[in-house]
């Protein structure tokens, strides 16, 4: 059994539906990419995954627990999510931002400490420890808010089962980021964490995913190994567009070119 299970999800809201019969797995150590066009309903299924929707037929499983059922605080301790806006105009400081992570724990305050500032050298943002959050660049915050969800997932021994939901978290950040980025995710899922991420540049996503799905229109349109999900033909179709997909040179996954 996968450690996240969706089954046959369906969302409507305001009469409109945006998501139909849904269904996917997530395996502890897995890193699962969702894509799909503008408005194609990533953000809606992260959302109903994490209970912060309720969806009006199907079901989300985690750890063999249904998702809404379980207690709030440990369902904190077991699921973290990076949301695509993380607006905080307080003065805390770096620190004070991924420490917050921690107050569903019962760790200690020198264990909390510990985690907060390796899990902030995974994000290459320990230099930023006192820094003003409100003074940080939109890469340095979205680095920052990274440490912050691993930070609350961070050990085995706090919860069994976790699960990471990340909401285009390569955003707003350089290129050598994005790759720094995506490596700590895979060596963070080595640990045993389900991790299941919207992309919208299908290169990285066929780099660094065990399993691409793609959703278009609400509805799970393909799913599996990048190289055989993202032909040309699935891309173009979806996104309305011409693209060429060549291997990259070193490791031979598909590199993803629009024109
Ligand atoms: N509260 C709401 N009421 C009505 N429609 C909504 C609501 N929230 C989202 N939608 C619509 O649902 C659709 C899916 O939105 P969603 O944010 O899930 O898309 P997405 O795939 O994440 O898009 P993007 O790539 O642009 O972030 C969109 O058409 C959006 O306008």
């Amino acid at each position: 059994m996968s450690l996240l299970e969706v089954t046959g999800v369906g969302v409507a809201l305001a009469g409109t539906s945006l998501l139909n019969n849904v269904s996917l797995n997530v395996g502890r150590g897995q890193v699962v990419s969702v894509i799909g066009p503008n408005g194609a309903g990533k953000t809606t299924l992260l959302r109903a995954i994490a209970n912060d929707l309720q969806p009006h037929c199907g079901m989300v499983e985690l750890a063999g627990q249904v998702v809404a059922s379980i207690e709030p605080r440990r369902r904190a301790r077991q699921m973290a999510v990076l949301t695509q806006h993380n607006a905080l105009d307080f003065s805390f400081t770096g620190f004070e931002v991924v420490s917050l992570a921690r107050g569903p724990h019962s760790t200690g305050a020198a264990m909390d400490r510990r985690i907060c500032r390796e899990a902030m050298e995974a994000m290459d943002v320990a230099h930023l420890s006192e820094r003003l959050y409100p003074t940080l660049s939109g890469g340095e915050q979205q680095r920052l808010q990274l440490a912050r969800v691993l930070a609350q997932i961070w050990r085995a021994e706090d919860a069994d089962g976790r699960l990471l939901l990340l909401d285009e978290p390569v955003t707003s950040l350089d290129i050598g980021h994005q790759h720094q980025l995506m490596r700590a995710i895979k060596t963070f899922a080595a640990t045993g964490v389900a991790v299941l991420m919207t992309v919208h540049d299908m290169t990285l996503a066929a780099h660094y995913s065990d399993t691409v799905v793609v959703l278009n229109y609400g509805r799970c349109l393909a799913s599996g190994r990048p190289e055989a999900v993202l032909t040309e033909s699935l891309i173009n179709d979806v996104f309305a567009t011409q693209v060429s997909i060549v291997p990259h040179p070193q490791t031979g996954k598909p590199v993803i070119v629009g024109c």
